[in-house]
Parts: structure tokens; sequence; C-alpha cells
């Protein structure tokens, strides 16, 4: 949950392995630069459940390196997990007072892909994907919850050079993350400064 005063935004994409955790680490890189991301709640998530669980994709990692772009993976060596007894809150992020709690010891959190909840058309302001078949899940999810409040757009209305659609690089080349990460920069600068 977002908590009081701050702004939300979730990057969502198929299997949020590729495209929405460079999105995400891209934003939180910029919100940081600009002395702003304790007022964001950044997070990102999948359509589907292809990938859950799984740390993103290796040549998103690699590309986020080449660009000096911190992002949040699971740690290779070890496979450290936690569960619940109950089924509450499956698919939720930790408690933000939680987050905070790590943050402030220094503790990294890892992201590991998970699927859009209902809960997140509540509490995220903004849910920004990748292309048409996200915007028209997206839309299709967002019919059965009552109330919600996300903004449901494409990351690429952003983008200043009007490149609607960042393709799915899955079965692509290092040249096809670049082309995201470009994407990404473009367009979550813009999304940054309307929203500051
Ligand atoms: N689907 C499609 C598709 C179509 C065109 C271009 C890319 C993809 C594609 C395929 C993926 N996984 C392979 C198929 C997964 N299985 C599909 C049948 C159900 C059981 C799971 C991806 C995984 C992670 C992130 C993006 C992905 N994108």
């Amino acid at each position: 949950m977002a908590a009081a005063g701050q702004k939300s935004v979730l990057f969502v994409c198929l299997g949020n392995i590729c495209r929405s955790p460079i999105a995400e680490a891209v934003f939180r890189k910029m919100a940081t630069e600009a002395g702003v991301v304790d007022n964001w709640r950044i997070d990102s998530a999948a359509t589907s459940t292809y990938e859950i669980g799984n740390s993103p994709d290796d040549r998103g990692q690699a590309c986020m390196k080449r660009h000096s772009v911190p992002m949040r993976h699971v740690a290779r060596q070890w496979v450290i997990d936690s569960g619940a007894t109950s089924d509450w809150n499956v698919g939720s992020l930790p408690d933000t007072r939680g987050l905070a709690c790590l943050k402030k010891h220094g503790i990294e959190t890892s992201h590991r892909a998970r699927q859009v909840t209902k809960e997140d058309f509540k509490s995220f302001e903004y849910i920004l994907c990748m292309d048409e078949s996200n915007l028209s899940e997206l839309n299709r999810k967002a019919k059965s919850v009552k109330d919600y409040k996300a903004k449901i757009e494409l990351l690429g209305s952003y983008d200043p050079q009007n490149q609607r659609i960042i393709k799915d690089p899955y079965y692509g080349s290092d040249e096809d993350f670049e082309k995201v990460y470009e994407q990404c920069v473009r367009c979550c600068k813009v999304f940054l400064e309307r929203n500051s």
C-alpha cells in the first residue's frame, strides 16, 4: 500500500521478467537522482503466470549493468524464500512499513516476478504497460474490480518520439533489450516530469 501522500506506479508486461523490471529500475533510478524516490511507491508485475517467482531475464540484467541501473533481483547463489500459513495476502507485496524498515537498515529487497492482483487496481494511481495485449488484458481484469482508481495506460504514450509500443524482447537479441531500455528512459523521463 502507498503511504499517505505517496504517488504510485506499477509497470506491467506479459511475464514481469523483461520489460517491466527494466521500466521499474529505470524509473526508480530517475526518481532517486531527482531526489523524489521516497515520494513514490514503484513496482512491476505480469499479466500472466508464466514466470511467477523468477528473477529478471539475464539479458535485461546485463543491459541494466551496462547502463549502471541498479536492478532488484533474486540472489543467484542461494534461494532464500518466505511463505505464509494463510492465503490472505497471496500475490501482495510485503507491507510498506516492513519495506521501509528494511530500507532504513540498508537491506535491499529483491524483485521476483509476480502477477498483477485485484488489490493493485485499487492501490496504484498508475498502471503503465507495454503493448496492446497487456492493455486489453489489464482492462479485462479491471472490469472485475469494483471502484478501482488506477489509470491504465501505455508507457509508450509518454514517448516524445511517439513509439507507443514497447515490443516483447523475449525471443529477441541484446539489441532488442537495448531498444526496450532506450524507450523506457524516454518515457519514464516524461512521466516523471509530468508527475513532479
Ligand atoms: N507467449 C508468448 C509470446 C509471444 C510472442 C513473443 C513473446 C512471447 C513470450 C513468451 C514467453 N514465454 C514462452 C511461452 C510461455 N508459455 C506460454 C503458454 C503457457 C505456458 C507458458 C515469455 C515469458 C516471459 C516474458 C515474456 C514472454 N513472451
